[in-house]
Protein backbone atom coordinates (compact mmCIF):
# COMPACT_ATOMS: atom_id res chain seq x y z
CA UNK A 1 0.00 0.00 0.00
CA UNK A 2 0.93 3.38 -0.94
CA UNK A 3 1.54 5.95 2.19
CA UNK A 4 2.12 9.77 1.33
CA UNK A 5 2.81 11.97 4.13
CA UNK A 6 2.14 15.59 3.00
CA UNK A 7 2.91 18.36 4.90
CA UNK A 8 1.67 16.78 8.38
CA UNK A 9 1.35 18.50 11.56
CA UNK A 10 -0.38 17.74 14.86
CA UNK A 11 -0.84 20.50 17.39
CA UNK A 12 -1.66 19.96 21.09
CA UNK A 13 -2.59 23.07 22.70
CA UNK A 14 0.60 25.33 21.61
CA UNK A 15 2.77 22.42 20.86
CA UNK A 16 3.76 21.27 17.68
CA UNK A 17 4.06 17.86 18.30
CA UNK A 18 4.91 16.86 14.71
CA UNK A 19 6.30 19.48 11.97
CA UNK A 20 5.46 18.95 8.64
CA UNK A 21 6.18 16.07 7.72
CA UNK A 22 6.49 15.10 3.58
CA UNK A 23 7.80 12.02 2.72
CA UNK A 24 6.16 8.73 0.36
CA UNK A 25 6.53 4.45 1.60
CA UNK A 26 5.78 3.23 -1.81
CA UNK A 27 7.11 -0.72 -1.08
CA UNK A 28 6.01 -3.26 1.54
CA UNK A 29 9.36 -3.40 3.58
CA UNK A 30 10.52 -3.14 7.24
CA UNK A 31 11.05 0.46 8.45
CA UNK A 32 12.79 1.68 12.14
CA UNK A 33 10.62 4.58 13.59
CA UNK A 34 13.23 5.90 15.93
CA UNK A 35 13.77 9.24 17.59
CA UNK A 36 14.40 10.57 21.51
CA UNK A 37 11.41 10.30 24.31
CA UNK A 38 8.65 12.67 23.10
CA UNK A 39 10.20 12.84 19.01
CA UNK A 40 6.77 12.37 18.16
CA UNK A 41 6.89 8.40 16.92
CA UNK A 42 3.51 7.11 18.87
CA UNK A 43 1.58 10.52 17.77
CA UNK A 44 3.02 9.63 14.09
CA UNK A 45 1.70 6.28 13.85
CA UNK A 46 -1.83 6.83 15.88
CA UNK A 47 -2.26 9.39 12.93
CA UNK A 48 -1.38 6.87 10.57
CA UNK A 49 -3.23 4.07 11.93
CA UNK A 50 -6.51 6.52 11.92
CA UNK A 51 -6.97 6.97 15.22
CA UNK A 52 -6.47 10.40 15.72
CA UNK A 53 -6.64 13.54 13.27
CA UNK A 54 -3.89 15.31 11.66
CA UNK A 55 -4.03 19.35 12.25
CA UNK A 56 -3.03 20.13 9.38
CA UNK A 57 -1.55 18.40 6.07
CA UNK A 58 -2.38 14.82 5.59
CA UNK A 59 -1.85 10.81 5.57
CA UNK A 60 -2.94 9.37 2.36
CA UNK A 61 -2.89 5.55 2.31
CA UNK A 62 -3.56 4.10 -1.22
CA UNK A 63 -5.24 8.01 -2.21
CA UNK A 64 -7.21 8.04 1.49
CA UNK A 65 -7.41 9.45 4.52
CA UNK A 66 -7.39 6.87 7.06
CA UNK A 67 -9.13 8.07 9.87
CA UNK A 68 -12.45 6.97 10.54
CA UNK A 69 -11.98 4.93 7.30
CA UNK A 70 -12.95 1.34 8.16
CA UNK A 71 -12.99 -0.15 4.87
CA UNK A 72 -8.99 1.22 5.25
CA UNK A 73 -8.60 0.47 8.85
CA UNK A 74 -9.25 -3.27 8.41
CA UNK A 75 -5.36 -3.00 6.72
CA UNK A 76 -3.89 -1.47 9.37
CA UNK A 77 -2.77 -2.98 12.74
CA UNK A 78 -1.42 -1.03 15.16
CA UNK A 79 -0.02 -2.39 18.59
CA UNK A 80 1.20 -0.18 21.27
CA UNK A 81 3.10 -0.37 24.18
CA UNK A 82 0.35 -0.82 26.82
CA UNK A 83 -3.34 -1.20 26.99
CA UNK A 84 -4.28 -2.71 23.79
CA UNK A 85 -7.01 -4.62 24.91
CA UNK A 86 -10.35 -4.46 27.19
CA UNK A 87 -8.90 -5.46 30.71
CA UNK A 88 -11.78 -7.84 30.93
CA UNK A 89 -11.70 -9.54 27.47
CA UNK A 90 -10.67 -12.77 27.82
CA UNK A 91 -7.20 -13.83 25.48
CA UNK A 92 -9.79 -16.24 23.40
CA UNK A 93 -12.12 -13.13 22.38
CA UNK A 94 -9.52 -10.53 22.25
CA UNK A 95 -8.38 -13.37 19.61
CA UNK A 96 -11.97 -13.38 18.07
CA UNK A 97 -12.74 -9.91 17.79
CA UNK A 98 -9.40 -9.19 16.20
CA UNK A 99 -10.25 -12.40 13.55
CA UNK A 100 -13.77 -10.88 13.15
CA UNK A 101 -12.33 -7.04 12.44
CA UNK A 102 -8.97 -8.44 9.90
CA UNK A 103 -9.95 -9.99 6.73
CA UNK A 104 -6.28 -11.50 6.53
CA UNK A 105 -6.71 -13.04 10.03
CA UNK A 106 -4.44 -15.54 9.85
CA UNK A 107 -5.51 -17.94 12.86
CA UNK A 108 -3.15 -21.18 12.47
CA UNK A 109 -0.70 -18.64 13.31
CA UNK A 110 -2.48 -17.10 16.11
CA UNK A 111 -3.20 -20.54 17.86
CA UNK A 112 0.88 -21.40 17.09
CA UNK A 113 1.96 -18.49 19.19
CA UNK A 114 -0.60 -18.55 21.74
CA UNK A 115 1.37 -21.87 22.25
CA UNK A 116 4.92 -20.93 21.80
CA UNK A 117 4.10 -18.10 24.47
CA UNK A 118 2.30 -19.98 26.47
CA UNK A 119 -0.78 -17.70 27.09
CA UNK A 120 -4.22 -18.82 28.06
CA UNK A 121 -6.88 -18.79 26.25
CA UNK A 122 -9.05 -18.34 29.22
CA UNK A 123 -6.85 -16.07 31.15
CA UNK A 124 -8.33 -12.67 31.49
CA UNK A 125 -6.15 -9.56 29.95
CA UNK A 126 -6.09 -7.86 33.46
CA UNK A 127 -4.78 -11.09 34.58
CA UNK A 128 -1.52 -11.29 32.32
CA UNK A 129 1.40 -10.17 33.50
CA UNK A 130 3.18 -6.95 31.32
CA UNK A 131 5.55 -9.52 29.47
CA UNK A 132 1.94 -11.33 28.83
CA UNK A 133 -0.14 -8.73 27.70
CA UNK A 134 3.30 -7.53 25.40
CA UNK A 135 2.75 -11.06 23.87
CA UNK A 136 -0.82 -10.60 22.82
CA UNK A 137 -0.25 -7.98 21.45
CA UNK A 138 2.50 -8.85 18.82
CA UNK A 139 0.67 -12.24 18.45
CA UNK A 140 -2.23 -10.13 17.46
CA UNK A 141 0.06 -7.88 15.59
CA UNK A 142 1.46 -10.63 13.33
CA UNK A 143 -1.58 -13.18 13.09
CA UNK A 144 -3.67 -10.01 11.77
CA UNK A 145 -1.40 -10.05 8.75
CA UNK A 146 -2.78 -6.13 7.85
CA UNK A 147 -0.62 -4.95 4.95
CA UNK A 148 0.37 -2.43 7.26
CA UNK A 149 1.26 -3.24 10.57
CA UNK A 150 2.44 -1.13 13.24
CA UNK A 151 4.50 -1.84 16.66
CA UNK A 152 5.04 0.93 19.05
CA UNK A 153 7.61 -0.59 21.38
CA UNK A 154 5.53 -3.81 21.50
CA UNK A 155 7.95 -6.02 23.88
CA UNK A 156 7.52 -4.02 27.20
CA UNK A 157 7.80 -6.87 30.35
CA UNK A 158 9.05 -9.36 27.57
CA UNK A 159 12.67 -11.09 28.38
CA UNK A 160 15.41 -11.63 25.83
CA UNK A 161 14.34 -15.11 24.93
CA UNK A 162 10.48 -13.81 24.39
CA UNK A 163 12.02 -10.71 22.43
CA UNK A 164 13.72 -13.06 20.39
CA UNK A 165 10.72 -15.09 19.34
CA UNK A 166 9.63 -12.03 18.17
CA UNK A 167 12.17 -11.06 16.22
CA UNK A 168 12.32 -14.49 14.45
CA UNK A 169 8.69 -14.60 13.85
CA UNK A 170 8.30 -11.21 12.57
CA UNK A 171 10.85 -12.00 10.21
CA UNK A 172 9.28 -15.22 8.92
CA UNK A 173 6.23 -13.74 7.93
CA UNK A 174 7.83 -11.35 6.48
CA UNK A 175 9.68 -13.38 4.04
CA UNK A 176 6.77 -15.45 3.28
CA UNK A 177 4.48 -12.22 2.50
CA UNK A 178 5.87 -9.02 2.38
CA UNK A 179 3.61 -6.11 4.36
CA UNK A 180 4.51 -2.91 5.62
CA UNK A 181 6.10 -3.38 8.83
CA UNK A 182 6.76 -0.28 10.93
CA UNK A 183 8.65 -1.00 14.38
CA UNK A 184 9.19 1.66 16.92
CA UNK A 185 11.99 0.69 19.39
CA UNK A 186 14.51 2.30 21.96
CA UNK A 187 16.11 -1.44 21.58
CA UNK A 188 17.39 0.05 18.09
CA UNK A 189 21.23 -2.58 18.10
CA UNK A 190 18.80 -5.65 18.88
CA UNK A 191 16.70 -5.15 15.66
CA UNK A 192 18.84 -2.68 13.07
CA UNK A 193 19.27 -5.40 11.20
CA UNK A 194 16.19 -5.94 10.55
CA UNK A 195 15.07 -2.79 9.08
CA UNK A 196 15.28 -1.97 5.29
CA UNK A 197 14.69 1.95 5.82
CA UNK A 198 15.00 3.65 8.76
CA UNK A 199 13.04 7.16 9.62
CA UNK A 200 13.82 9.15 12.55
CA UNK A 201 12.28 12.20 14.02
CA UNK A 202 13.50 14.75 16.66
CA UNK A 203 11.28 17.27 17.90
CA UNK A 204 8.28 16.07 15.54
CA UNK A 205 10.46 16.74 12.47
CA UNK A 206 11.99 14.14 10.16
CA UNK A 207 16.05 14.55 10.30
CA UNK A 208 16.57 11.23 8.24
CA UNK A 209 15.24 9.17 6.17
CA UNK A 210 17.27 6.45 4.71
CA UNK A 211 17.52 3.01 3.21
CA UNK A 212 19.31 0.98 6.09
CA UNK A 213 21.80 -0.71 3.76
CA UNK A 214 22.98 3.19 2.74
CA UNK A 215 23.72 3.93 6.61
CA UNK A 216 25.33 1.43 7.15
CA UNK A 217 27.22 2.29 3.82
CA UNK A 218 27.75 5.58 4.16
CA UNK A 219 27.41 6.61 7.46
CA UNK A 220 31.43 5.52 8.95
CA UNK A 221 33.92 7.16 12.14
CA UNK A 222 37.04 8.05 11.28
CA UNK A 223 39.43 8.74 13.35
CA UNK A 224 43.49 9.88 13.80
CA UNK A 225 45.39 12.96 14.53
CA UNK A 226 43.48 15.76 14.66
CA UNK A 227 45.50 17.65 12.02
CA UNK A 228 44.80 14.29 9.57
CA UNK A 229 41.07 14.21 10.39
CA UNK A 230 40.17 17.95 10.35
CA UNK A 231 42.01 17.49 7.15
CA UNK A 232 39.75 15.20 5.65
CA UNK A 233 36.73 15.75 7.15
CA UNK A 234 36.96 19.79 5.24
CA UNK A 235 34.43 18.70 2.06
CA UNK A 236 32.30 16.37 4.34
CA UNK A 237 29.09 16.00 5.58
CA UNK A 238 29.61 15.64 8.90
CA UNK A 239 26.91 14.10 11.88
CA UNK A 240 29.14 14.81 14.98
CA UNK A 241 33.08 14.97 15.98
CA UNK A 242 34.81 14.70 19.16
CA UNK A 243 38.62 14.85 19.84
CA UNK A 244 40.40 14.00 23.09
CA UNK A 245 44.49 14.58 23.92
CA UNK A 246 45.11 15.04 19.96
CA UNK A 247 43.08 12.19 18.74
CA UNK A 248 39.95 13.35 16.96
CA UNK A 249 36.93 10.76 15.45
CA UNK A 250 34.55 12.25 13.34
CA UNK A 251 31.34 10.66 12.25
CA UNK A 252 30.64 11.31 8.56
CA UNK A 253 27.82 10.88 6.02
CA UNK A 254 29.74 9.85 2.99
CA UNK A 255 31.83 7.79 0.96
CA UNK A 256 33.34 5.16 2.96
CA UNK A 257 36.29 3.96 0.08
CA UNK A 258 37.47 7.89 -0.24
CA UNK A 259 38.22 7.66 3.51
CA UNK A 260 39.73 3.83 3.92
CA UNK A 261 42.00 5.48 0.91
CA UNK A 262 43.59 7.61 3.46
CA UNK A 263 44.74 5.79 6.26
CA UNK A 264 42.72 6.55 8.90
CA UNK A 265 41.12 3.88 10.94
CA UNK A 266 37.16 3.98 9.52
CA UNK A 267 34.58 2.26 11.45
CA UNK A 268 30.86 2.12 10.25
CA UNK A 269 28.57 3.25 12.65
CA UNK A 270 25.58 1.07 14.16
CA UNK A 271 22.19 2.97 13.89
CA UNK A 272 21.72 3.23 17.27
CA UNK A 273 24.72 5.46 17.38
CA UNK A 274 23.89 7.10 14.63
CA UNK A 275 20.30 8.16 15.89
CA UNK A 276 22.16 9.48 19.13
CA UNK A 277 24.38 11.95 17.26
CA UNK A 278 21.83 13.24 15.01
CA UNK A 279 19.44 13.70 17.56
CA UNK A 280 21.67 15.47 19.52
CA UNK A 281 23.59 17.88 17.00
CA UNK A 282 19.72 19.32 16.24
CA UNK A 283 19.09 20.02 19.90
CA UNK A 284 22.25 21.62 20.00
CA UNK A 285 21.40 23.67 17.04
N1 LIG B 1 -2.95 13.71 23.91
C1 LIG B 1 -1.91 14.55 24.07
N2 LIG B 1 -2.09 15.78 24.60
C2 LIG B 1 -1.07 16.64 24.76
N3 LIG B 1 0.22 16.37 24.41
C3 LIG B 1 0.47 15.15 23.88
C4 LIG B 1 -0.57 14.19 23.68
N4 LIG B 1 -0.02 13.08 23.12
C5 LIG B 1 1.30 13.34 22.99
N5 LIG B 1 1.59 14.57 23.45
C6 LIG B 1 2.93 15.20 23.44
O1 LIG B 1 3.45 15.10 22.14
C7 LIG B 1 4.86 14.91 22.19
C8 LIG B 1 5.20 13.69 21.36
O2 LIG B 1 4.73 12.54 22.02
P1 LIG B 1 4.82 11.08 21.39
O3 LIG B 1 4.22 10.14 22.38
O4 LIG B 1 4.25 11.10 20.03
O5 LIG B 1 6.42 10.86 21.31
P2 LIG B 1 7.26 9.53 21.16
O6 LIG B 1 8.33 9.83 20.18
O7 LIG B 1 6.38 8.37 20.89
O8 LIG B 1 7.91 9.38 22.61
P3 LIG B 1 8.35 8.05 23.44
O9 LIG B 1 9.58 7.51 22.76
O10 LIG B 1 8.66 8.61 24.79
O11 LIG B 1 7.20 7.11 23.44
C9 LIG B 1 5.24 14.79 23.65
O12 LIG B 1 5.73 16.04 24.07
C10 LIG B 1 3.92 14.47 24.33
O13 LIG B 1 3.89 14.98 25.64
Amino acid sequence: MKIDVNHLSKTYKNKKVLDDLSFTLTEPKIIGLLGRNGAGKTTFMEILAGHILASEGAIRINGANPFDNQRLTESICLIQETNNFKAELKVKNVLQIYAYFYPTWDQALADELIRKYQLDPDAKVKALSKGMASALGIIVGLASKAPITIFDEPYIGLDAAARKTFYDQLLDEYESEKRTIILSTHLIDEVSLMFEDVLILQNGKLVLKEEAEQLRHRAYAVSGSAEDVEAFIQDKEIIHSEAFTGVMTAYVYGSMEQAKATGLSVESIPIQKLMIYLTEEKEAQ
